[in-house]
Parts: C-alpha cells; structure tokens; sequence
C-alpha cells in the first residue's frame, strides 16, 4: 500500500499537521447537485447513470470538487458518505437490501479513492444519527435519547466502512448529543477495529448541541480511562460557527490537554432544516490564518473546513498549517 497506516503516521510525525477537504455536501450544492433531499449529499450517486456513464454531469462534478479541493493543498479527503446510512438510503430511495447498500457504498468508496489516487488518506464518513431527522444543529433525540440503538443505526454502515482497505480513518461526524457519543465511546475494538475520530456538534454558546458542557464530555471520556478504544485517534469539532471554533477548541484543549484534535468549522451561515438552505448568520471576524494558529496551539493534527467552505478556504488553511506547524 502507498500509504502508512495513519496512526502510526501522526505518532511518529508529531509536529505534522494535515489538512483535510472542505464542505462537500454544499461543495456540489455550488457547482449545481440540488442535495435539498433526504439523503442529502449521497443524491448524486443513486443515480445508475452516475456508474454507467462515465461522461456523467454529476461525475464530473463529483471529481472536480475532489481536484479542486486536492489543488489547494487537501491531504486527508472525505467520502460523500455522510447522510448514506442504511436507513436514510433503503427509506428513501430505490436501494432496499444491505447488499445493494454494500454495492452502493463499494462504489463510492472506490470511486473516491480513484478521485484522490492512492497517496492520499481517505475518510469513510458517517453523519449522526440525527441527520435522517435534521437533529445535528438543536441535538434533540427525543424524550429518550438514551434509549436508541444507535449501534444498529451505524451498523450496516459501520460493517461496510471497516472492511474496506480504502479507507484509512472513520468520522463519525456533526454528533450533538450526549448521549451518541457515550454509545460511541462505549464501543470496543471488536466494533471499531480501525482508527476513527469523533466530531462534535458544538453551539456557538460553547455547549454541545443537547446542552451538555465539554466539561460533562471531557468527563465522559475520562471516566473511560484507559479502556478508551485505542482506535479513537482524535476528538474535535466539525460545522461549528467559524467565529467561535477557535474558543471551542481551545475549551476542549482545556478539559483534554492530551487528547489530540481535529477542527473544520462551517462558514458561519446557519442551516434551515425546513428549506434545506443556508441562511447569513455572522459574517467572519478572523482570518484562517489566525484561527488556524490557535488550533494548532490547542493541539489540532488535523484541519480543514465543514459545510459552505471552498477549495479557496483550503488553500488559505494549507498556508496558515504551513505556517504554523512542523510540517
Ligand atoms: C450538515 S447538514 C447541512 C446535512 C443535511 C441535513 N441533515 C438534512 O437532511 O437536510
Ligand atoms: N462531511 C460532510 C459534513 C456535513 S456536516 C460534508 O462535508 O458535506
Ligand atoms: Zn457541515
């Protein structure tokens, strides 16, 4: 394989910071993919036109964004897997069997890997739970949060993305509840037998999206100990208002002074479930240049942007990271 295994990669290049993409989802939202749909951004690929032809709009569109995003510096890459659950997927469209589900999630993956080349490290990313009910910005499961069986949600998902020797790194993304990331972290090896990370749903208030506080979560974790999961790699933030994700993750960096992170914040906007469109919120008061410091000062290996950041948001991380790491 071209590629380290990318545990043993951040341990032994303990000053390397690695830039991940940008927004995908709204990435081919911009260049004309309508993903106001309830599978979001896995709408292009259910399309048997998207495997059959390789002239394809969508799969046109789907490689340039992953170029562009590789052009300005991306060197850790995401799958557009992040609404592609079982469940969204077999609900909502035509694929309704988990082998179908397997073909389907094969494919993106291959085709991902064939996007980036085989250098590169490529995520398997999972969105929450509370993306097939729009929960991932208020963090509201419902009356028992703590009785859903999250296991059997990831599963099928889970099942895929381990197996597959294309992926180096599993996210598990956007999670605003409590009580998700207690199921995740209570998941061993024999589940989560390669390495992961956890990004967190924060509010620009510095509360998880359930309101919990990240000193509830630095708890949760620490009352784990040492039997955390040893594929856990990093904890961090992902589609947090810009503007405040430096203070999250240094409130995080607080709490967990040796746990390595990961930050790719949103552009800021705000997200209307209902319409599915993006709305003006804060405009940017730093630069990426400033907040990108201050992730790497709170102990960041990776960066890069969540929803409504572009290739040009990379290209100005890639220069900060630079910058400011012992790359
Ligand atoms: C990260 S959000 C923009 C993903 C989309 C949302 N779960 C929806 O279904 O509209
Ligand atoms: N990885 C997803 C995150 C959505 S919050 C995307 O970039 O579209
Ligand atoms: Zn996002």
């Amino acid at each position: 394989m071209a590629r380290p295994s990318i545990k043993e990669y951040l341990a032994s290049n303990p000053g390397k910071v690695l830039v991940l993409d940008g927004g995908q989802g709204t990435e081919l939202e911009n260049r004309g993919i309508d993903v106001a749909n309830p599978v979001w951004s896995t709408v292009p690929f259910i399309s048997d036109s998207f495997w059959s032809d390789q002239s394809s709009k969508d799969r046109q569109i789907v490689k340039g964004m992953f170029n562009d995003f590789l052009a300005a510096g991306a060197e850790i890459l995401m799958t557009t897997t992040y609404q592609t659950s079982f469940k969204s997927v077999s609900e909502n469209t035509p694929i309704k069997t988990v082998e179908e589900y397997n073909v389907l999630l094969n494919h993106i993956v291959q085709f991902s890997r064939d996007c980036i080349g085989e250098e590169k490290f490529l995520i398997g990313c999972i969105g929450p739970w509370g993306a097939h009910v729009c929960a991932e910005f208020n963090g509201d499961y419902g009356e028992h949060p703590e009785k859903i069986d999250y296991y059997n949600y990831f599963k099928p998902q889970l099942d895929n993305f381990f197996q597959n020797d294309n992926l180096d790194l599993i996210a598990f993304e956007t999670i605003p509840n409590i009580h998700e990331l207690r199921a995740i972290l209570s998941w061993d090896e024999s589940i989560l037998s390669k390495p992961f990370y956890i990004g967190l749903s924060v509010h620009e208030n510095g509360l998880l999206r359930d309101g919990s506080t990240m000193i509830d979560v630095a708890e949760l974790i620490k009352s784990i100990g040492d039997k955390i999961n040893p594929n856990l790699l990093l904890l961090g933030i992902n589609c947090v208002s810009f503007n405040h994700s430096a203070d999250i993750m240094e409130s995080i960096h607080k709490q967990l002074p040796n746990m390595p992170l990961i930050a790719y914040p949103n552009s800021g906007e705000v997200y209307d479930t209902v319409k599915k469109i993006w709305l003006p919120n804060s405009h940017p008061t730093f630069t990426w240049d400033a907040v990108v410091k201050r992730y790497i000062e709170a102990g960041a290996r990776i960066i890069g942007g969540c929803c409504r950041t572009s290739p040009d948001d990379i290209k100005q991380i890639t220069n900060a990271v630079k910058k400011y790491s012992n790359n």
